[in-house]
């Protein structure tokens, strides 16, 4: 069995509910504490949203894994949103939230907290029912194919993509990890954008039963994975503080990247 098959195979224990439990609660989401990292990565993704550079038609979240979060801000600047998983469990646990069926998570203390970093004094609720109205499918994706999305969308490219702790999550390796974002630049148009959140310097973490191998990415091998194809338009890194340090991952900071595709090579 290759390496790739060995990952797929691995992530067929991972709990949805355990992982958004590790990473989606406080401490990691304590937006009443200036240093929590989700607060962090939300107003990374609010401030590339509010430069008036990123819009259009469509917006793909490679990876949504069972969260939302990511697409707060990038959501109101398209007319669709597309929402992905590699796992069934993860797209069933995303149909969950969209449908507001009974035991859903709650993303509304991260939807209030991309409402007070925009400013613009709407009531939570009202960006929930937006966001609802506008994820027009949940599909599957495999970040280690050449089209990662098979038919779904093709020949169309999109304007953006949004992607979150995937790439290194799923990856044996840096040359897998850099192969895996070529093949998801292949959906984009050029000139469209990439938001892309990553862990840095993780090699495992768990969800539920499931302890799942990364990739250990350090800043520079970051930016590096953008050299051919990208310019950055920003760059962010964040070191976990002891606050923020759980036992569910080995990760040391967290990184983001605005990347925009360069128009022809
Ligand atoms: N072949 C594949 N193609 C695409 N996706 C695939 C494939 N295989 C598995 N997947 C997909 O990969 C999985 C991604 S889940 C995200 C894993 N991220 C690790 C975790 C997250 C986290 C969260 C928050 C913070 N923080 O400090 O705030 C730190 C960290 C660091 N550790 C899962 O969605 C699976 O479905």
């Amino acid at each position: 069995m290759s390496t790739i098959e060995a990952i797929a195979e691995n992530y067929q224990t991972f709990n949805p509910a355990a992982y958004l439990q590790n990473n989606y609660i406080p401490p990691l989401a304590d937006f009443s504490d200036p240093d929590s990292v989700v607060a962090w990565k939300l107003k990374c993704l609010a401030d590339a949203c509010a430069s008036g550079e990123i819009g259009g038609q469509i917006l793909v979240d490679i990876d949504s894994g069972p969260t939302v979060y990511q697409v707060l801000s990038a959501f109101e600047l398209f007319k669709e949103v597309i929402l992905t998983d590699f796992l069934a469990v993860n797209r069933e646990e995303l149909k969950k939230w969209l449908h507001d069926e009974p035991g859903a998570f709650d993303w509304g203390p991260s939807i209030n907290q991309v409402c007070s970093i925009e400013g613009k004094g709407e009531p939570w609720q009202a960006k929930q029912k937006r966001l609802r109205e506008r994820v027009s499918r949940v599909i599957p994706v495999n970040v280690h194919q050449s089209c990662p999305l098979g038919t779904e969308l093709a020949p169309v490219t999109v304007d953006a993509l949004v992607s979150s702790f995937c790439l290194e999550a799923c990856s044996p390796n840096y040359p897998a990890f850099v192969k895996a974002l070529g093949n998801i630049t292949g959906l984009l148009k050029p000139g469209g954008h990439v938001l892309m959140i990553g862990a840095l310097e993780e090699s495992y973490y768990m969800a539920g039963e499931a302890r799942l191998s990364a990739v250990s990415l350090t800043e520079e091998m970051t930016r590096k994975a953008y050299d051919v194809g990208y310019i950055i338009r920003d760059f962010r890194s964040y070191t976990l503080p002891e606050s923020m340090t759980v036992d569910t991952d080995d990760a040391k900071g967290v990184s983001f990247v605005w990347a925009q595709k360069k128009e022809s090579d």
